[in-house]
């Protein structure tokens, strides 16, 4: 993987080649993380148990035979309350509307929820092919997601409706082909080995929050934020990552150091464990706590994690 962002246009003719945007929208815990890392093959996003995780627009990038397909990763949908979660909401629905085709991402198992109705109307306004994804059908019986599927399209015509597991690559091939037939005739906007734009140090930074994620409970890894500040290639080819977790309190602070550092050790080990594989050489990651009130009212922040500050 490259650690260049910037696009670039490709020197293919014009007529051969298809290029586009797709946004996945849906509840926290949809699965739609799981499903882009499952359509470009690598982890280009992190995955976890929780709920909202993901506050990046995170793109992964694939291809299929002379189409590219770019998704855009959005943050999960849900009633904002905190002013970084409407900022994460107003992020996730601006970047549908730039889209060719919107995919919503729907848990089968938990059916029409409250969420899904808000999702509902807010995407009868949106004029773009939308297609209706179940997703974990390894997990809910064929009656009932047939039955899903006509309630859903009931509410909204849908384009195409996809039944996958993203978890086990279930179907999900099928959605790939669907995905890369309705992009836009025209050349490549990425190079052809770029799986995510994601720059490296965004995406070292993602890894060490998802540990912080997995390790932390409670109010906490909301209230927490990581930055990559040095990223040092050795003449050995290893790698010096220096990070900051930022948090907010100072008793915060000793919850991510943990009693002797013993938490702050974990989450090393296991973060530099994932950047080696991912980078496919020795890692020297230091981690570094800060204290920085009010982080989530700081714009610079909102730009680092890629999302608009709310105004
Ligand atoms: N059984 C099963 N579990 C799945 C499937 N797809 C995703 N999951 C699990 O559902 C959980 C949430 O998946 P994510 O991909 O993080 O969901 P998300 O929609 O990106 O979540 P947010 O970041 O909160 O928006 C994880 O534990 C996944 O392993 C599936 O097809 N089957």
């Amino acid at each position: 993987m490259s650690d260049t962002s910037s696009p670039m246009s490709g020197d293919m003719p014009e007529t051969e080649t298809k290029c586009g945007y797709v946004a996945l929208i849906g509840a926290p815990n949809a699965g739609k993380s799981t499903l882009v890392n499952e359509l470009v093959g690598s982890k280009v996003s992190i995955v976890t148990h929780k709920v909202q995780t993901t506050r990046s627009l995170i793109r992964g990038i694939a291809l299929k035979d002379e189409k590219q397909v770019i998704f855009v990763d959005t943050p999960g949908i849900f009633a904002p309350k905190r002013r970084l979660e409407t900022a994460m909401v107003n992020t996730a629905w601006g970047g549908a509307k730039d889209a060719d085709v919107i995919g919503m991402i729907v848990d089968a198992r938990k059916g029409v929820t409250e969420q899904i109705e808000d999702i509902l109307d807010r995407l009868k306004d949106i004029k773009l092919p939308k297609v209706l994804i179940l997703n974990k059908i390894d997990l809910v019986k064929r009656d009932s997601l047939l039955a899903l599927a006509q309630q859903l399209n009931d509410r909204i015509a849908f384009d195409e409706t996809f039944m996958v597991s993203a978890l086990n690559g279930d179907r999900t091939d099928d959605l790939m082909v669907y995905f890369a037939d309705h992009m836009p005739k025209g050349p490549w906007l990425y190079p052809e080995d770029m799986i995510s734009d994601l720059p490296m140090r965004q995406l070292a930074a993602e890894i060490t929050r998802e540990k912080v994620f997995l390790r932390l409970h409670q109010e906490l890894p909301y209230a927490s934020t990581v930055e990559t500040e040095k990223w040092e290639q050795k003449k050995d080819g290893s790698v010096r990552i220096e990070q900051v977790i930022y948090v907010e309190r100072d008793n915060q602070k000793m919850i991510v150091l943990g009693k002797g550092g013993a938490t702050i050790k974990a989450i090393s080990t296991a973060a530099r464990k994932e950047l080696m594989e991912l980078l496919e050489t020795k890692v020297h990651l230091f981690l570094f706590v800060k204290v920085r009130e009010r982080w989530v009212d700081d714009p610079e922040r909102y730009r680092e994690m890629g999302i608009d500050f709310p105004i």
